[in-house]
């Protein structure tokens, strides 16, 4: 049985910092959680890092289905939270309800995860969770809203830190099971982290998160590039290229077969 949003509420009472990372297709969502990852995110950052877009905003609600569809095949012990992509809920709570309902039931994602904190996310976050779907926010850089806001870090004025404190206090009241809070200044990450009861899960905020989530291509060298809050730990992509390498001159020079 998966892990389920109440234990993750758990675990930050009992301070045990929750893992979590990325997934697009069904051999790495294995190896994640064969490996003891606990959140496996179906991120929209699949776009940019499988699909070569160069934003996360082409991204479909069917692309996104197709993806979480092999993640879930190949999860046994991990909660799956699946994001909903760029205008698949912007339009309001009628929207986000059929694309989250598609979702759990097309994929067998235990939970989806929304970007913004503006009061109609707020209603949207409140709609689902009464409808039984659980949802994590998402606030600080929204990467949907890359046109407007650009990547770079949130919350440096007074002003940003409140609203977004506010946003968070907002989307947990909504009834959200814990947040992202992505590359924003590090006390404003604490502040909001003392301040609500639902786990808050950082990338690029610091250390005073109840979790930490990174895009896995990042971790694993995979990337065309990565923020530079990104910390790799293996360099696949050498590997993949020495690899193609010796079998192509094994090919050339009729050692193989
Ligand atoms: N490979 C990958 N890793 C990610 O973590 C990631 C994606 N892609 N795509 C979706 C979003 C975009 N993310 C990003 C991308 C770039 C920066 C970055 O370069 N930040 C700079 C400033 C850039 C600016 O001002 O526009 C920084 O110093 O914070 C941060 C987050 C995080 N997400
Ligand atoms: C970076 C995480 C939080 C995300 O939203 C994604 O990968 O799309
Ligand atoms: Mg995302």
């Amino acid at each position: 049985m998966a892990i389920a949003t109440h234990q993750l509420i758990k675990r930050k009472r009992q301070g045990h910092p929750i893992v979590m990372l990325t997934a697009w297709d069904y051999p790495f969502a294995k190896l994640l959680d064969g490996a003891g990852v606990d959140v496996i995110l179906v991120g929209d950052s699949l776009a940019m890092v499988a699909l070569g877009h160069r934003t996360t905003l082409p991204l479909t609600l069917d692309d996104t289905i197709h993806h979480a569809q092999a993640v879930c095949r190949g999860v046994d012990n991990a909660l799956v939270v699946c994001d909903l992509p760029f205008m698949s809920y912007q339009e309001g709570p009628v929207q986000a309800m059929r694309s989250a309902g598609r979702v759990l039931k097309e994929t067998g994602a235990g939970a989806v995860k929304l970007e913004g904190g503006y009061p109609a996310i707020v209603e949207t976050v409140a709609r689902l969770t009464l409808s039984g779907i659980p949802v994590m926010g998402h606030v600080g850089v929204t990467p949907q809203s890359v046109h407007r806001q650009g990547y770079g870090r949130q919350g440096k004025t007074e002003d940003e830190g409140e609203r977004i404190l506010e946003e968070a206090m907002a989307l947990s009241r909504a009834g959200a099971f814990g947040i992202v809070l992505e590359n924003i200044t590090h006390d404003l990450a604490a502040e909001i982290t003392t301040t609500l009861p639902i786990p808050t899960i950082g990338i690029g905020a610091g250390a005073r998160c109840d979790g930490q989530v990174l895009v896995t291509s990042d971790i694993l060298g995979l990337s065309d590039r990565q923020p530079p809050f990104a910390k790799i730990y293996a360099h696949l992509g050498e590997k993949v290229t020495e690899a193609v390498q010796a079998f192509s001159q094994d090919v050339r020079d009729r050692k193989f077969p």
